[in-house]
Formats: C-alpha cells, structure tokens, sequence
C-alpha cells in the first residue's frame, strides 16, 4: 500500500510513504535524458538501484557521508561532475540518503544552472519525515549550520519503508526527535502513540512507525504548502532548532542533528513554562517522552556563552533580537522575541549538565 501525502503551493508535488517505490521514479523524471543519482557510501546498492529504475543513464555520484557531505568543497565537486557530463535543464539531480545527502542533492539542483528538477530517495527517518519534505536545501559554513542554501521545491519525494530495515538504531532514534516535535507543534496524538508503545515506534517494521511516519510528512506538508520560504508560518517546524543547531556548531557536526534537536526541544519547553505560556504537564511531557526512548535531554553547562553566541546567528533572529518558538499550549505554537538573557540561562539551567 502506498500514501500519496500532497503538498500544495505554487510547484505542488506528492510525498509517497510504502515500501519498493523505486518504480515510481520515472514518473518523475519524465522529460530528462540523465539523472545525476547522489549518494554516500552506506547507500551505494540503494542507489544502484534507483539509477537502475530511472529508466534513462544515470551518473552515479558518490560524496562524503553525513554532514561531511554538507560543505561547500562537495557541492563544487558535484557542479564539477554535472559540467563534465553536459548535465542540461531537463535533466534531473536525484538524492539517495537521509537528510544530509538530500539537503545537499536539493542544493546543488536548485543552483546548477539556476536550478534544475530534484527528487529525494528519503533513506533515514529523519529524511523521510522531515528532511526531503518542504524544499528546504542546503550547506553548512563554518559560521554555522544551513547557512547557505536554497527553496527549492522537489518534483516528488520517495520514502520507502523498507530502508529503514538498515538504518543504524541511533539514527532511527534521532528521526524521531523530528517526529515528537511534530507532535508538540501539531499532531499530539504523536506523542500518546510513543508514550503509549515506545517499542513499536522504533521498530522499523511496525504499524505504529508507518503511522508515525505519515503523521509528521503531514503536519509537514501543511505547513510548508501554505508558507514555502518561512514568512511565517514554517518557522515552527523551527521548534527545537535554535539551541539545536547550536549544539551542532559547537560539536562541530559530529553530533546528529536529531539528537542535538531533543536537547533543543527540553530548552524550548524550559523557555515556554518559565515564559509563564505553557503549563508544567506539558512541559514536563518533553522530557518524558523524549528520554523515554533514549534521546538525550543534557549538554554541559559550561558551554553557554559558546551556545548563546552560536544562537545570535540563526536564520529567525533579526537584527540584534533573537527570536524563539515556543509553545503557548500544546500544539500551540508562537514566538518568544528578544528573550532577557537571564530568561535563557534560566532556561538553559534545565539542560545543564
Ligand atoms: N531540509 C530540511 O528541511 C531538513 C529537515 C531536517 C533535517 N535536515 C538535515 O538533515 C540532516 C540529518 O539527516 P539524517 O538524520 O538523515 O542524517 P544523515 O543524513 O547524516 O544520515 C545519518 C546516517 O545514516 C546513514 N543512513 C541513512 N539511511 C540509511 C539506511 N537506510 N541504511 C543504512 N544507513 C543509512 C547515513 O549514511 C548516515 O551515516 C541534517 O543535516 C539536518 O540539518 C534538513
Ligand atoms: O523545514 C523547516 O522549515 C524546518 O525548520 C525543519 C527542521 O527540522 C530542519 O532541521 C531545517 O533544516 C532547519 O532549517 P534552518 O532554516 O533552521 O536551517
Ligand atoms: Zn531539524
């Protein structure tokens, strides 16, 4: 059984969750004389095969695995690759990978040629819940996380079930850092679902995991049908992400980023409660579901002047005035700008370790 999850907009595109999808593919390309299939190591047969089902010759890519990946120096190399092989306008970039493979594959598409159709092969948890969806692409600098980047919405997005079979446990774990924030922002029978099986809902096989996955590409797709660049709207699906990518900078990406969002998520809430918007039982929800299925909820103490100063450059402040997303009631999100200082380290004190 496939879902066929749409996401509106000016360029509209469907999400489809099931398992064996790769025939789908073609479809989606109709139109180009070669895809460019980029992938990291641990994809290469996933990959292999995708090529093979695109039906047209594919150029099989191979960049650095992880956020590696992420830089620059890759993209070059991949626009290198691109070049070499006369790679045109009708022809199609497709990723194959989790997060970090797609928001590089979705970058170099939308800036070759000022921007050519992509399609995400989502592989990880985190990929297919949040990553390939919403044409967020992207690199890092060493100024911080995503800081370059592109909208560039995809064609479509392929998430297949089955490679989560393979997916490293940890790495299933940090997705579903992802998949709780949508159940904090939007959809909380998320969280009564994990509360309710913790097991199940990191079990690749399970119905809970497939239900999981389609519940969080939904609260997704609604939000970045309606706000694709982030006027508004999609900054909540930034709930998290301001300590997040912080704690990611400073570890200097050798963190997962879903890990360093779980921590994010135990500050927001902090910042939420001692704001005076949401209630202790929800607040003190976060901390619960998200240790109990082992994602972290701590970092040093003594990191946060370098945490603070890491903050000052996130894509939501403006000017000199950092602003946060915070929760005034479950599922009700806002914003928190301008924050006073002692309000954060306050905040920050319910994380230290
Ligand atoms: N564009 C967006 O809207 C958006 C949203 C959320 C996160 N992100 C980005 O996504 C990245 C994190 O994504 P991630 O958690 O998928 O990490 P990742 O892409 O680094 O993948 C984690 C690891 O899992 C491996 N892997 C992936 N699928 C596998 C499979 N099926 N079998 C075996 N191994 C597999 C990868 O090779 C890698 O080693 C971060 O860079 C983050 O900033 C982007
Ligand atoms: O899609 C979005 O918008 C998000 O904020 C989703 C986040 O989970 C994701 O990590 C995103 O890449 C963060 O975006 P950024 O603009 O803060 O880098
Ligand atoms: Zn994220």
């Amino acid at each position: 059984m496939v879902t066929r999850i749409s996401v509106s907009g000016d360029r509209p595109y469907d999400v489809l969750v099931g398992r064996d999808l790769a025939g789908g593919l073609p479809s989606l390309i109709e139109g180009a004389a070669q895809a460019a299939v980029l992938f990291s190591a641990p994809l290469r047969a996933q990959a292999e095969r995708v090529a093979e089902a695109a039906g047209v010759p594919a150029l099989l890519i191979e960049v650095p695995d992880a956020e590696r990946g992420k830089t620059v120096d890759v993209a070059a190399m991949c626009w290198d690759r691109l070049g070499d092989n006369n790679f045109t306008r009708t022809d199609v970039v497709v990723g194959v990978g989790g997060g970090a493979v797609t928001d590089l594959a979705g970058y170099v598409a939308a800036s070759w040629l000022r921007g050519v159709r992509w399609v995400p092969c989502a592989t990880s948890l985190l990929g297919m819940v949040d990553a390939a969806v919403g044409g967020k692409t992207g690199i890092n600098i060493a100024a911080g996380k995503n800081l370059v980047g592109a909208f560039h919405p995809p064609a479509g997005v392929l998430c297949d079930l089955d490679a989560l079979r393979t997916l490293p446990a940890d790495d299933l774990l940090a997705g579903l850092a992802e998949v709780i924030k949508c159940g904090f922002i939007a959809d909380p029978v998320i969280l009564d679902l994990i509360e309710a099986d913790p097991a199940a809902a990191v079990d690749p096989g399970s119905p809970v995991l497939r239900e999981l996955v389609e519940r969080a590409v939904r609260v997704k797709a609604e939000v970045v049908g309606v706000d694709l660049k982030e006027s508004g709207l999609r900054e909540i699906l930034n709930y998290g992400h301001t300590l997040g990518h912080a704690i990611e900078k400073r570890e200097k990406y050798t963190w997962k980023h879903g890990h360093a969002v779980s921590v994010g998520l135990i500050f927001a809430a902090a910042l939420s409660h001692l704001s005076g918007r949401l209630p202790s039982s929800d607040h003190d929800r976060h901390r619960r579901v998200l240790s109990l299925v082992g994602l972290p909820t701590s970092y040093p103490k003594e990191a946060w002047p370098e945490l603070l100063s890491a903050m000052r450059v996130d894509k939501k402040t403006r000017a000199a005035t950092l602003r946060f997303v915070v929760l005034n009631a479950l599922a009700e999100p806002g914003i928190l700008a301008g924050p006073d200082e002692a309000l954060l380290e306050q905040a920050y004190a319910e994380v230290a370790r």
